[in-house]
């Protein structure tokens, strides 16, 4: 296989912020694009997302340079030359850019590639992105994990916590758990405008209304979800990502927006305790903040055997971080977001760390999307169970259901649904 070429452009993504698209052809014939998404609450660990600082466009945003990276550099080291699988590629990206972090190239320049490059294997091979991956007899369709009460950094209102998801798992297809979530989704929207709070959505096209308090996110979306016909905890429970790092300020959790005051470790813990044994929640990401690795064995070690721990700003999908947290006893799960480390192999490479170590993967969109729905194919290949892309109303979220939702049919009986199982703890 041989790449004839290469190119790169800047684009938008769901924020309006520039991102960065590359195309690519193998053998004159095989074309496919790919564009990079963004995150807002990041992991401090992430890779590095290469922006101009160029004030005078986009704020200081643009990506010309990390766009001037494919079409200069990258394309010298690969045009015309023989590469042979994904890994061959993504070696050379990693050498060339020559950083532990991507900062040189930049990771959004260096993901654009790895990922056009997939896609365009994929093609020229005649088999779907997700065989391209990883090739299965038979696939597992995620649950597919709904945001539909945005707080934190993705929302400007009330809430402190970042992400309220609804996860419809007791469902024979991934079409049926769709449709679930949907109608819970729109029950919401109505509940919250007969109490007199706004539907406007955060960026990850889940409401964001001036709740009084955080615990109310929670009420109300039970409220939505036996107003839809359904039963919470049998047919559809709930999953958070509070994005605690954010939160986290001289060694206490702020809760700038509800309360105005903070908690300490063992009061956030008392919290999540509570919340865990009184609501219906299945999974809660990034209970503890990155940079709280005590918090997080605490987290573990009183809640580890309950629900599942995921790890997003602690790990930020990169391998060497993960094995240390594993050594540590840190969480049972991982999110997986291909940005945050940078190449396709990679995020491979950690999705096998932890199966070996027999902790859950969870993938992930970010909260700046795009048209791109490579993260559904992932899912997918992966046989990963459960997936978080947004809620049910804005188009760069609804494109990843989309997909899924023609996979599914492509593959018929060749795919299962995960069902609750999809949780570390069904
Ligand atoms: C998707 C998330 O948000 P962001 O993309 O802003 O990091 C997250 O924190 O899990
Ligand atoms: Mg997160």
């Amino acid at each position: 296989m041989k790449i004839t070429s290469l190119h790169a452009r800047e684009v938008l993504d769901s924020r309006g912020n520039p991102t960065v698209e590359a195309e690519i052809t193998i053998d004159s014939r095989f074309q496919a694009s790919a564009i990079v998404p963004s995150g807002a609450s990041t992991g401090e660990k992430e890779a590095v997302e290469l922006r101009d600082g160029d004030l005078q466009r986009y704020k200081g945003k643009g990506v010309l340079q990390a766009v001037g990276h494919v079409n200069g550099e990258i394309s010298y080291a690969l045009l015309n030359k023989e590469i042979p699988d994904q890994a061959a590629l993504d070696r050379i990206l990693i050498e060339l850019d020559g950083t532990p972090n991507k900062s040189r190239l930049g990771a959004n320049a260096i993901l654009a590639v790895s990922i056009a490059f997939a896609k365009a294997m994929a093609l020229a091979r005649g088999i779907p992105l997700y065989a391209q991956l990883e090739t299965h007899d038979t696939y597992v369709m995620p649950v597919p994990c709904m945001n539909v009460i945005n707080g934190g950094r993705h929302a400007d209102n009330s809430i402190d916590f970042q992400e309220f998801m609804i996860a419809p798992h007791r469902a024979h297809s991934f079409r049926e758990a769709i449709r679930m979530g949907i109608e819970t989704f729109q029950t919401l929207k109505e509940i919250l405008r007969k109490k007199g709070y706004v539907t406007a959505v955060g960026d990850e096209g889940g409401f964001a209304p001036n709740l009084s308090s955080n615990e109310e996110a929670i009420e109300i979306i039970l409220e939505a979800i036996v107003k839809a016909g359904y039963a919470p905890g049998d047919d559809i429970s709930i999953c958070i990502d509070p994005a605690t790092s954010e939160l986290w300020e001289a060694g206490r959790y702020v809760l700038f927006k509800s309360m105005k005051g903070s908690l300490s470790r063992d009061e956030l813990l008392d919290l999540w305790v509570n919340w865990v044994r009184q609501y219906p929640i299945v999974l809660l990401e990034d209970g503890m903040a990155e940079n709280d690795w005590d918090g997080w064995k605490m987290l573990t070690q009183t809640l580890g055997n309950e629900v599942e721990l995921v790890g997003d700003d602690i790990f930020c999908t990169n391998p060497s971080i993960f094995q240390k947290g594993i050594e540590q006893g840190i969480a049972n799960s991982i999110l997986i977001k291909l940005n945050q480390i940078g190449t396709v192999t990679e995020t491979l490479q950690t999705i096998q760390l932890a199966r070996q170590h027999h902790y859950k993967y969870f993938i992930s969109h970010r909260s700046g999307e795009t048209e791109d729905t490579t993260i559904a194919d992932l899912a997918v290949a992966t046989c990963a169970g459960h997936i978080k892309t947004g809620s049910g109303c804005r188009g760069e979220r609804i494109a990843k259901f989309n997909r899924l939702l023609r996979i599914e049919e492509e593959l018929g009986h060749r795919s299962r649904f995960a069902g609750k199982q999809a949780f570390i703890f069904s």
